[in-house]
């Protein structure tokens, strides 16, 4: 850290007047860069900041158009990046057409990744998937990770990951489930299936009427596992590694196996692995 720069106390109540006023941590870091701060004192403000607090009072964000049959899809008219109007730069890293996968590049920073794990690791129980033959969720040997779902909008930094997607993927915030972290431990996995719900299945018709299908999935990576963890799509062949702050979406435009959208979480081999998925739905999810 530089010796020419403190964070006196009047920094600090100025920082903090900031975020009260409802600029974003990543608009008031750009200005403070540009005013002259040394990155790690104005990172070192922002984070005395905690993301769990509950999130700030943001502008609305403008309304993407869902017309029928329309899908989440990024702008990748720049082909290498999208540049978000938080100022945060997030890479194309690869980009197949059918079926629909993007992998992203610093979609989340390390900082960010590091606080969902923090706030989601108290709170983490087995996994379940939806059941089979009756209403519900179970627990199920396929699925051998922990997980917990965040609210949406539960705290600063949820709120903040939520906007982004919600910008770069051109999906109104409203139809996107409560993100949820997920741990895999040493031989956890998930093993392939489909995100979109059954319309067959019992549990079915409860879940889509709280927004309609699921139509595209963000899978984004909160660490690095040492070993192993790739997320898989067997029927096109293609693994995705595991990266810290990386994530890749996929989409299906109706719940059926034509759409090539299986895929799972390879087991892991060494370390452990640490994902947030947001899942985006027809409509508004209540
Ligand atoms: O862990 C992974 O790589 C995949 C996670 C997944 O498929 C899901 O959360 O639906
Ligand atoms: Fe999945």
């Amino acid at each position: 850290m530089s010796n020419s720069q403190y964070l006196t106390p009047e920094l600090r109540d100025w920082v903090a007047a900031q975020l009260r006023n409802g600029i974003t941590r990543e608009a008031l870091y750009q200005a403070m860069l540009t005013s002259g701060w040394q990155p790690d004192m104005a990172q070192q403000a922002l984070a005395e900041h905690r993301p769990f607090e509950p999130p700030l009072t943001l502008p609305e964000l403008p309304e993407p158009v869902v017309e029928p049959g329309s899908l989440p899809e990024p702008d990748l008219s720049d082909q290498r990046s999208v540049l978000l109007p938080d100022g945060h730069r997030v890479e194309i890293l690869m980009a197949l057409q059918r079926p629909r996968v993007i992998v992203f590049g610093n979609l989340l920073s390390a900082q960010e990744c590091d606080a969902m794990v923090a706030a989601a690791g108290a709170r983490l129980a087995r996994s379940e998937t939806v059941a089979a033959q009756r209403e519900g969720s179970e627990v199920n040997s396929a699925r051998t990770s922990e997980g917990m779902f965040f609210e949406r909008g539960e705290n600063e930094v949820v709120a903040r990951i939520e906007r982004r997607i919600a910008t770069l993927l051109n999906w109104p915030l409203r139809n996107g489930e409560g993100l949820q972290v997920l741990r895999y431990r040493v031989g956890a996995e998930y093993q392939p299936h489909y995100d979109y719900f059954d319309p067959r299945h019992a549990s079915s018709k409860a879940i889509l009427e709280r927004g309609g299908q699921r139509v595209a999935t963000l899978v984004m990576y909160l660490n690095t596992p040492t070993r192993g963890g790739a997320t898989v799509f067997p029927d096109i062949k293609l693994d995705v590694m595991a990266q810290k702050g990386n994530a890749v979406f996929f989409s299906y435009d109706r719940p059926d196996p034509s759409t090539l959208t299986l895929h799972g979480g390879a087991p892991v081999v060494e370390g452990e692995k640490w994902v947030a998925t947001k899942w985006l739905r027809q409509g508004e999810f209540v």
